[in-house]
């Protein structure tokens, strides 16, 4: 087994059985990061590893993201994929329901003005606007990371049906009360995922939730990159990382799947 500076282990391919709910974040993940959000690519031949785990799982695959779900279609192209959007806000199960959380509508809006009026103070900053929540990016200027650290939480104390969640050159502020370790645990409690042994990848601060709540349910936390501290018990070093150790879970797949014929 690899052994990374931290100590955590590779995880082994045959860590993913028939009977696991994989649970995959986008961004830092599955996809490297790019400057404007909108401009993340899927290298190429990822989504055919994901089909083909997608369907050797009868759909317990999920995509658990703080990315909205409009904005997880438009880059898979997958609309039939179960996924959680804005950090578990709004959930959409295999059969195409979604669930959303309650948002106080005045409240955002008093939220999303105040984030813009802070953003034109800090020419290159993106507001990137979704339903339920709003996010401040700095990664083409993190020269104003400094500036943010103080004003993000400043802004979020202004706002109590909202909390701050910190991310990689982001502050995002959301809806109090939902992450994505409750969005996994709803998953877990229906169909395909119910009865079946979660394994969680993540890069971030917001995958925590999610590390901690798979760990508790006895499955397995992957963290991608090397962001310390992390709950994680397995780790891989980058979104290409990920992709060949996905190919080589699918090999290990359809290998068992043979040798069970
Ligand atoms: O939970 P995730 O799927 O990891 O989504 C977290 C945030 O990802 C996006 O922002 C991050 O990726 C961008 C594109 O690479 C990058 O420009 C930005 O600096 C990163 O923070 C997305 O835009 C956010 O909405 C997500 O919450």
């Amino acid at each position: 087994m690899t052994v990374t500076s931290d100590h955590l282990p590779r995880p082994p391919a045959h860590l993913v059985t028939p009977g696991t709910a994989l649970f995959l974040d986008a961004d830092g993940t599955l996809l490297a990061f790019a400057d404007d959000p909108e401009g993340v690519v899927v290298p190429e031949g990822m989504l055919d590893t994901l089909d083909a785990l997608h369907e050797t799982l009868d759909g317990a695959l999920a995509l658990v993201s703080g990315r909205a779900i409009a904005s997880l279609d438009d880059i898979f192209g997958r609309p039939r994929w179960a996924a959680a959007g804005q950090h578990g806000l709004e959930r959409r199960e295999t059969d195409g329901r979604t669930v959303t959380v309650p948002v106080d509508a005045a409240e955002l809006a008093r939220l999303r003005d105040e984030v813009h009026s802070a953003a034109l103070a800090m020419p290159g900053v993106r507001v990137e606007d979704k339903s339920w929540s709003v996010a401040l990016h700095c990664r083409e200027h993190p020269e104003y990371l400094g500036e943010l650290e103080h004003l993000a939480p400043a802004i979020a104390a202004r706002f109590p049906g909202f909390e701050l969640q910190p991310g990689s050159y982001v502050y995002e502020f959301k809806p109090r009360g939902m992450d994505k370790g409750v969005a996994v645990a709803a998953f877990l409690d229906t169909p395909p995922f119910r009865g079946r042994s979660p394994v969680y990848l993540g890069d971030d601060l917001t995958d925590e939730h999610a590390f901690s709540l798979v760990n508790d349910r006895g499955g397995a936390s992957v963290r991608v990159g090397a962001r310390t501290p992390s709950s994680a018990v397995f780790t891989l070093s980058s979104p290409g990382d990920v992709h060949a150790w996905l190919d080589s879970v699918k090999a290990a797949l359809t290998q068992g799947a043979a040798g069970r014929q």
